[in-house]
């Protein structure tokens, strides 16, 4: 995904300042800095959550494989499971694992035929790390497993429908320790096939998964480029500053 000049509204106030960024399918990209620094406000850009927003209004060109996605002609359910999204509070439909999975490939046309469809839901939650724990259960309620487990099931709902990019906003910061380790996993595993990208408050984190890392502050892109540069020699003061626990 390429985004060039994206700056966001709320009303008068701008929260987002030109942000330029390449994002790219073979890597994880992380999005750290402060709180209230734009990085959720940004990431929603680029699946058009934003339009879910009243008063929100985005400037600037987002586009996906050379096609600008604010155009009039795009589908924006169609955009939204290209580029797919996986919240901080896990959020499985009140339905069953099986259909939290089937629900997305059954609405896109994606399955033929019940074969198909369980095929689908089989490689996604394979895919996801869960199938080994629920292929017993696939009637029982999404949300009766455990929080890890639901946000493995929406990475396996988002999955499903065959992404190019997973957002991801901070998917463990309603977990324990264990259960963000699997998680941290499950997206190491998932890397190349889909291009991620995860907001994380955590640094530690973005330096375990990520291998590029855009620092935000302020609304405004600060710096961008190889974690493992970003982490050590930071060309930014006010990266640096970050990175080293001075603000935050
Ligand atoms: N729906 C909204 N209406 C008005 N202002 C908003 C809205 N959402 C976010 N903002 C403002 O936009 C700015 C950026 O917020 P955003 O949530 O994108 O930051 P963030 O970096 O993701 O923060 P956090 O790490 O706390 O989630 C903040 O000043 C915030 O108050």
């Amino acid at each position: 995904m390429i985004a060039r000049d994206v700056s966001v509204y709320y009303g008068d106030k701008r929260a987002l300042d030109s942000v330029s960024i390449d994002i790219t399918q073979e890597n994880v990209t992380a999005f750290i800095g402060p709180s209230g620094c734009g990085k959720s406000t940004f990431l929603r850009t680029l699946n058009r959550m934003n339009d879910t927003i009243a008063n929100a209004r985005v400037e600037g060109k987002i586009e996906l494989d050379g096609e600008d996605i604010y155009s009039s002609g795009m589908d924006v359910v169609q955009l939204r499971a290209r580029v797919g999204m996986v919240f901080q509070k896990p959020n499985p439909f009140p339905k069953s694992i099986y259909e939290n999975v089937a629900y997305g490939p059954r609405i896109h046309g994606l399955a033929g035929s019940k074969g198909d469809l369980d095929g689908i839901v089989e490689q996604s939650l394979k895919r996801a790390g869960l199938w080994e724990e629920v292929k017993d259960r696939l009637d029982e309620s999404g949300t009766a497993l455990s929080g890890g487990q639901q946000q493995r099931l929406c990475i396996a709902r988002a999955i499903a429908v065959d992404p190019e990019v997973i957002l991801m906003d901070e998917p463990c910061s309603a977990l324990d320790p264990i259960a963000t380790a699997k998680i941290e996993d499950l997206i190491n595993e998932l890397r190349g096939r889909y291009a991620i990208v995860i907001v994380t408050h955590n640094m530690q984190q973005a330096a375990r998964v990520s291998q590029r890392t855009a620092f935000f502050h302020l609304g405004n892109l600060v710096e961008y480029g190889d974690t493992s540069e970003i982490f050590t020699n930071p060309r930014a003061e006010r990266t640096k500053d970050y990175i080293t626990g001075r603000y935050g």
